[in-house]
């Protein structure tokens, strides 16, 4: 796999006793196996390429320094990818953003990289044809390089909150767009700072002196000759982060910035010459950005809980410590239960997101179908499915990864374990598209609304059959625990109603009551969105087609990964679904053989994720096991152990102080 001429013995054990076709889990996770190939042709030519390679490793670099080298391979990356003599054939952006391959070359976050993800994505799904036609060939040829500017310092949640101003002026056919304040200046978009020059930006519409809520505006930001800031513009970077420290994060303001009429995005909603405004089919539809990348976010955080859960299992292998029976030798972590209870949960959820990811970007499709058709019956689903998946994947992604460093030990905490960057990724995913607490009051407002009007979308169909709660569970199995899951949410549902009934009966007004009814109706989402998974997890394993041993592995992970959840959230289960105490019992026993079965492959399973040393990035995780020397060699490349004394700072520091006799 990765060539090496060393191999851990212990983790070359492991290999040699496996019992199912690694590939087939490898296509499995690709999408098939032209698009395993694919994804291959992409990593194997970003490593081979010399000029991608970094010439001093960047964590050494000054924050300036660190962006101008991710800025530099960006470009030539997608230089190169758009000439497709260079490349593999036929490699989209979209696979070298989804693949996770960029991240190859691109560890401390892509400067355009909003450009791809939500800046042509707007231009082209809330663009007239000729608006489409006038930019679209500009911005995919990079001379447009924009970013989505929505959020502002004070406000990022409350878009109607927004004070961004864009004001129409029939007499010169121009919108001016206007930050009344500080708190108005746009605060994070990705590739504002430096990179930009245009960007999608989110204002208050107002014609004929009334404001239609907020609209996407396409905005020149700087020069496309000499890239300075165009008069009225105030534009800089926003400074160091916890992580995504090269995306450059910018911010924006502006002092009465005259656009043209037509650069208001126009296929949802316009503004006619004379100031006449023309409403949209729904207001929602201006939302469409956000809603593709919270749809992304579900598979990008599968593919970096892969990365974590490969490492802390390979390190579990070759790393012995302690003594499990008295005069042995020191064992291998991985044969701690306790160890394989930090593993293995977050092993089985890859699997479950990944399936889960699948089944929300095909309901975006459809509803991006519709919609292009004027049919937007789709959106409600598509709105709860998205927040409700985005918010669960990001929120147990991030506590596994830090579970997952903990279970390294020492060596987790550093850089070159690649922890620290994956945790800063993941959880950066809980806070952009959308805070993940107001994500789980959509979803919760969804659900109530549901089992209210008796109406909703596939995804809470369940909550309108009114047999839900009478139904009586015999045996717990992946099906059953799956109908469990949705009694719960109900259940919780039915408790939030109660209680806003209450406090209504009590004079409180709805707003308020809405306020008090918070951690139920959270608690209520979650447990909706754990069952979507559990179920895509469940018809995945059931539609697909697989070898029987594969199946096999399916099953189980599907197992410990719904006994995991329900022993974590027991409590919920004995209030909602019938839980006994005893099946409870039965239940710890069933996770703890799951845990026994799944350390008998999960090395080879995570070799089967298929991913390369150099898209791993880790010491910990490599391929051949060989962490130790790894470490010493990342060591070695700190600036500080070039000189065998630091004479600078000892001749100016310590020296005074070892000197002066405290
Ligand atoms: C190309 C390949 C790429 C690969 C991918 C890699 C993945 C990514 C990895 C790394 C990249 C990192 C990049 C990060 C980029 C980050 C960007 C951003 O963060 S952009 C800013 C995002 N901001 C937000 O998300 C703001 C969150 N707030 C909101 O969305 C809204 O304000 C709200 C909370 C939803 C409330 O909206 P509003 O006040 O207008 O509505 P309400 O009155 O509450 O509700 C009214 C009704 O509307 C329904 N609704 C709301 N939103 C939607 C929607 N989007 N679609 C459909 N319906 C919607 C809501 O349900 C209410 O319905 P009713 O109850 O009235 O029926
Ligand atoms: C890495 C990163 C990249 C980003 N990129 C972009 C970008 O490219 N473009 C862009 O426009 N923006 C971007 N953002 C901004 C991001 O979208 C916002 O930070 C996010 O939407 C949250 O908004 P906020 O920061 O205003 O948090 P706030 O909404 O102020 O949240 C603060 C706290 O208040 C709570 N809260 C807020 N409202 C409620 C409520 N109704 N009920 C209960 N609790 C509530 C939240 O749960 C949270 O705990 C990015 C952010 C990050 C971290």
């Amino acid at each position: 796999m990765s060539g090496a001429v060393y191999e851990n013995p212990d983790l070359k054990r492991e290999r040699s006793q496996c019992l199912f076709d690694k590939e087939e889990i490898t296509n499995l996770i690709d999408g098939g196996k032209e698009k395993t190939k694919e994804r291959r042709d992409l990593e194997e030519f970003i490593v081979c390429d010399e000029d991608l390679k970094d010439s001093v490793p960047i964590e050494y670099l000054s924050h300036a320094d660190k962006y101008s080298a991710e800025l530099r391979k960006a470009c030539l990356l997608f230089k190169k990818l758009s000439n497709p003599s260079n490349g593999p054939a036929e490699v989209s952006t979209v696979a070298l953003l989804s693949t996770g391959a960029g991240a190859i070359t691109l560890k401390e976050g892509n400067p355009l990289a909003l450009h791809y993800i939500m800046f042509l994505p707007s231009l082209m799904s809330m663009c007239t044809p000729e608006q489409q036609e006038k930019w679209l060939p500009k911005a995919t040829s990079l001379q447009m390089i924009g970013t989505y500017a929505q959020t502002e310092m004070g406000h990022g949640t409350f878009l109607r909150g927004l004070e961004t101003t864009a004001t129409y002026d029939p007499t010169t056919k121009e919108f001016i767009l206007e930050s009344p304040s500080i708190t108005a200046y746009k605060w994070w978009p990705g590739g504002l700072g430096q990179t930009t020059n245009y960007a999608i930006v989110m204002a208050q519409l107002f014609t004929h002196e009334k404001c239609e809520g907020i609209h996407p505006f396409l905005v020149q930001l700087r020069d496309e000759e000499t890239h300075e800031p165009l008069p009225g513009i105030s534009v800089g970077e926003i400074g160091p982060k916890l992580g995504f420290n090269t995306v450059n994060n910018g911010y924006l303001g502006f002092e009465k910035v005259r656009i043209p009429r037509d650069h208001l995005l126009m296929k949802h909603s316009q503004v006619l010459e004379d100031g006449t405004y023309i409403k949209p089919a729904s207001t929602k539809l201006g939302y469409g950005a956000m809603v593709f990348v919270r749809v992304l976010v579900v598979r990008d955080v599968a593919v970096q809980l892969r990365k974590a859960v490969t490492i802390a299992t390979r390190y579990s292998c070759v790393r012995h410590q302690s003594e499990l029976k008295p005069g042995d030798p020191e064992p291998q972590i991985l044969d701690y239960v306790a160890q394989q209870n930090k593993l293995f949960p977050p092993l089985a959820a890859t699997f479950g997101f990944h399936f889960a990811a699948n089944y929300v970007w095909d309901l975006y499709n459809s509803a991006r179908e519709g919609i292009g058709k004027g049919d937007l019956h789709l959106m409600p689903d598509l709105h709860g499915l998205s927040c409700a998946l985005k918010a669960l994947s990001s929120s147990e992604a991030s506590n596994f990864v830090e579970v997952l460093r903990q279970s390294c030990g020492g060596h987790g905490y550093m850089v070159c374990s690649n922890f620290p960057r994956i945790y800063s990724l993941v959880t950066a995913a809980e806070t952009y598209e959308g805070e993940n607490t107001v994500l789980w009051l959509q979803v919760a407002k969804y659900l109530i609304k549901t089992r209210m009007d008796k109406s909703g979308g596939k995804s809470v169909a369940y909550l309108i059959d009114s047999n839900l709660m009478n139904n009586k569970i015999v045996d717990l199995n992946n099906d059953s625990i799956t109908n469990l899951f949705q009694r719960v949410a109900a259940g919780y549902v039915d408790l939030a109603i109660k209680k806003l009934e209450g406090y209504n009966r009590q004079g409180m007004a709805p707003h308020d009551a809405w306020n008090h009814s918070a951690i139920h109706l959270i608690k209520g989402a979650q447990a909706h969105a754990r069952y979507v998974v559990a179920d895509c997890f469940v018809r995945s394993i059931k539609e697909g087609k697989f070898s029987d041993p594969v199946r096999l592995i399916l099953n189980q992970l599907c197992e410990l990964l719904l006994t995991y959840w329900l022993v974590e959230h027991s409590g919920d289960f004995f209030m909602f679904a019938d839980l006994s105490a005893n099946q409870l019992f039965k239940l710890q026993s069933k996770y703890m053989e799951l845990l026994g079965t799944i350390r008998t492959y999960a090395v080879n399973l995570v070799d089967s994720f298929d991913i390369r040393d150099e898209a791993l990035d880790s010491v910990l995780g490599c391929w051949d096991g060989n962490a130790y020397q790894r470490l010493f060699d990342e060591a070695s490349k700190s600036p500080l152990n070039k000189t065998s004394v630091h004479r600078e700072s000892f001749e100016k520091y310590l020296k005074p102080l070892m000197k002066s006799n405290l």
